[in-house]
C-alpha cells in the first residue's frame, strides 16, 4: 500500500473509532424526550406541506396518519417515559426515510435506527421479565406488576400505569419482540411473546376480520408462521419428539396459505402442553437472584423502615455544623451505607443536568483488561463534569468533602459522572472498586467511597439495590447515597455489590463522585484489624 495512504488510514481510522459514541435514542430517555419534540415539529411541517398541496411518499402519509391516530394530545408529553409508547414512537419513525424528512423540513433530521428499535424491544422484554409484568396488559399499554405475597401462594397485582387504548401492541409488534428475544438468546421470554402474538391474532380475527388496527403493519403475518416459530423456540428449550413430528408434517404444507387446519390445531395443543411445563431458567450471568426481588420492592415503594434505622444530622465540619445534613443510616457496619436527604437543590440539579446533556455519550463498562467497552449490562449515557467548569460543580464537590471529611480534589476524587438511563435502562450487579484484573486503573489508588446523588425522581423502577445486603434504595430527587467500596485495611468490601434497577417508567438521572485512597491516607487511616 502507498505510504501516504497508509499514514492517512492510521490517522483517520483511530479517529473514527474514537468519535464513535454508540449513543442512540434507546440509551437515554433525555434523548428520547428531544425526539418527541422534534417529531411534533416535523409532523406539523409535513401537514402544512400537504395542506399547501405538496406531495409526500405513501410511507410519509402513513406515518403522519399513524401519529395522528396514536396519541391524544394530553398523552404526548409522557411518550418518552412509557416503555410501550416509546417503542411505538421509535417504530413509527423508523418507517420513514431521513432524506424525505430532511427535504420536507429543511433541517437535518436524525431518526431512530434499527438498533434503536431492537434495543427498545429488548427493554420491553427485560422490563416484563424483571418486574413480572402482566404481558396481556402490557400489550394494551397498561403496566401491571404481578408479585407473590409473602406466603408465596397468593398473587398480588400492582397497577403502575392504567390502560392506554392509544398505546397497544399489535401481533406484528409482539412477534417482532419475540424475534428480538430469540436473537438475544432469551428463548424462554420469546416463547411467551410468540404465544401472545397468537392470542392477539385470534382477538383481531374475532373483532372483525378487519381493517388492520396497525396502519404500519405490512408484515402480513400468518398464524402458521407464528406457530412454527413458536415450536422452533420451544424446541430450543426442551426437545419434544411429538412437536417435531407435527412440525415436519405442517412444514411440508407451508406454501398453503393457512396450512392444514387440523394440523394447526394439533400443533397448538401440543405446544400448549409443552409451554405449561416450561420453567423459568435461572440466570447464570446474574450473581444474585435477589437483584430482581429487590428491584420489584423498589416499585412497590411500601418499604418498611429498616429495623435498625437511625437518623441524625451530620455536623462533621463547620459547614455542616451551620447547615446540617439529614442522614439516615441504611446499613451500619460493613459496608456502611447511608442516605442523605435534601443534599442538593433543584436549581443545582437543573444546571448539572443541562451541562451533562450537552456532552452525553453511551456509558461504557470497564473490561477485564482495564479498557472501556459497551455492554448490554449497562444502558445509559454519561457526561463527566469537572470542578473547574462551573461554580455549581465546585460547590457540590466541596459539599461532598465537608460531609465525608475526605479530600475529593482531583485526582483524589474523580470528576462527577452524570448519568441518564435509557428506557428500561439499568446497571446490573457490580462493584465500584477496581478488581484484581484491572490494575491499569489503580494509578490514583483504589476507589474507597461512592457518593451518588439522585438528580431526578423515577415514576416507577430505577431503585439502587444492594444485592448482598438486601437493601433497596428508591431514587428520590435531591437525596444521595454514600457507601464504602473498601474496608479501612483497603480490603475489598465485597458486600458493597449493588445495581441500578431497570427504569420502568420515567427518566432517571444520577451523579457519581468516587473518592480514592491516594491523598486520603491520613483522613482514612487503617484500622487495627483487616475486617475493619
Ligand atoms: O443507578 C444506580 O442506582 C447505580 C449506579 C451505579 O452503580 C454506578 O454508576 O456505578
Ligand atoms: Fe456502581
Amino acid at each position: 500500500m502507498d505510504r501516504s495512504i497508509r499514514i492517512v488510514l492510521y490517522v483517520v481510522f483511530p479517529a473514527m473509532l474514537y468519535t464513535r459514541t454508540d449513543a442512540g435514542f434507546f440509551s437515554s430517555v433525555a434523548r428520547l424526550e428531544k425526539l418527541v419534540t422534534a417529531e411534533r415539529e416535523m409532523v406539523a411541517t409535513v401537514k402544512q406541506h400537504i395542506q399547501n398541496g405538496g406531495k409526500v411518499s405513501t410511507d410519509m402519509q402513513r406515518y403522519v396518519n399513524s401519529f395522528e391516530n396514536s396519541f391524544s394530545a394530553s398523552k404526548r408529553e409522557h411518550i418518552a417515559h412509557h416503555p410501550v409508547r416509546a417503542y411505538l414512537l421509535i417504530k413509527r419513525l423508523s418507517n420513514i426515510t431521513s432524506s424525505e424528512a430532511q427535504m420536507l423540513t429543511g433541517k437535518e433530521v436524525q431518526l431512530p435506527t434499527a438498533e434503536d428499535l431492537h434495543m427498545t424491544a429488548l427493554a420491553l422484554i427485560v422490563l416484563q421479565d424483571v418486574y413480572n409484568l402482566d404481558m396481556r396488559r402490557l400489550a394494551l399499554g397498561q403496566i401491571m406488576m404481578v408479585s407473590q405475597s409473602s406466603n408465596g401462594e397468593e398473587f398480588q397485582t400492582t397497577e403502575v400505569c392504567s390502560e392506554d387504548p392509544s398505546s397497544t401492541l399489535g401481533p406484528s409488534d409482539t412477534y417482532y419482540i419475540g424475534e428480538v428475544a430469540c436473537k438475544e438468546n432469551k428463548f424462554y421470554q420469546a416463547v411467551f411473546w410468540f404465544n401472545l402474538t397468537l392470542e392477539r391474532m385470534r382477538e383481531n380475527e374475532k373483532t372483525l376480520l378487519k381493517v388492520s388496527s396497525e396502519p404500519t403493519d405490512r408484515r402480513g403475518l400468518r398464524r402458521l408462521d407464528v406457530l412454527l416459530k413458536l415450536a422452533d423456540t420451544v424446541q430450543k428449550i426442551k426437545w419434544d419428539q411429538t412437536v417435531f413430528m407435527a412440525v415436519s408434517k405442517l412444514g411440508a404444507q407451508k406454501t398453503d396459505a393457512n396450512g392444514n387446519a387440523d394440523g394447526l390445531r394439533h400443533l397448538s395443543r401440543l405446544l400448549e402442553n409443552a409451554i405449561s411445563s416450561l420453567t423459568k431458567p435461572i440466570r447464570t450471568e446474574i450473581p444474585h437472584v435477589n437483584y430482581e426481588n429487590l428491584c420489584r420492592l423498589g416499585v412497590l415503594k411500601n418499604r418498611a423502615p429498616h429495623p435498625t434505622l437511625t437518623c441524625r444530622h451530620v455536623r462533621s465540619s463547620p459547614y455542616t455544623y451551620l447547615s446540617p445534613v439529614k442522614m439516615e443510616v441504611l446499613h451500619e457496619g460493613s459496608p456502611l451505607v447511608v442516605l442523605y436527604h435534601d443534599v442538593i437543590t433543584d436549581k443545582e440539579v437543573q444546571k448539572i443536568r443541562d451541562m451533562a446533556l450537552a456532552r452525553m455519550e453511551r456509558s461504557p463498562v470497564v473490561a477485564d483488561d482495564g479498557g472501556n467497552m459497551f455492554s448490554k449490562t449497562r444502558v445509559s449515557e454519561t457526561g463527566w463534569l469537572f470542578d473547574t467548569e462551573h461554580t455549581v460543580i465546585a460547590k457540590l464537590s466541596r459539599r461532598v468533602e465537608y460531609i465525608t471529611g475526605l479530600d475529593v480534589n482531583w485526582p483524589y476524587g474523580e470528576a462527577f459522572q452524570v448519568l441518564n438511563y435509557g428506557l428500561g435502562g439499568f446497571y446490573e450487579p457490580h462493584v465500584d472498586y477496581f478488581r484484581d484484573e484491572q490494575p491499569a486503573l489503580l494509578t490514583n489508588g483504589q476507589r474507597i467511597v461512592t457518593f451518588l446523588f439522585y438528580l431526578s425522581d423515577v415514576e416507577a423502577g430505577g431503585a439502587t439495590v444492594f444485592t448482598r445486603l438486601n437493601l433497596t434504595v428508591p431514587a428520590v430527587k435531591n437525596s444521595a447515597v454514600l457507601f464504602h467500596d473498601l474496608k479501612r485495611s483497603l480490603e475489598f468490601e465485597k458486600d458493597s455489590e449493588h445495581a441500578g434497577c431497570p427504569v420502568l417508567m420515567g427518566s432517571k438521572w444520577i451523579a457519581n463522585k468516587w473518592i480514592h485512597a491516594h491523598g486520603n491516607e491520613f483522613r482514612w487511616p487503617c484500622g487495627l484489624a483487616p475486617e475493619e
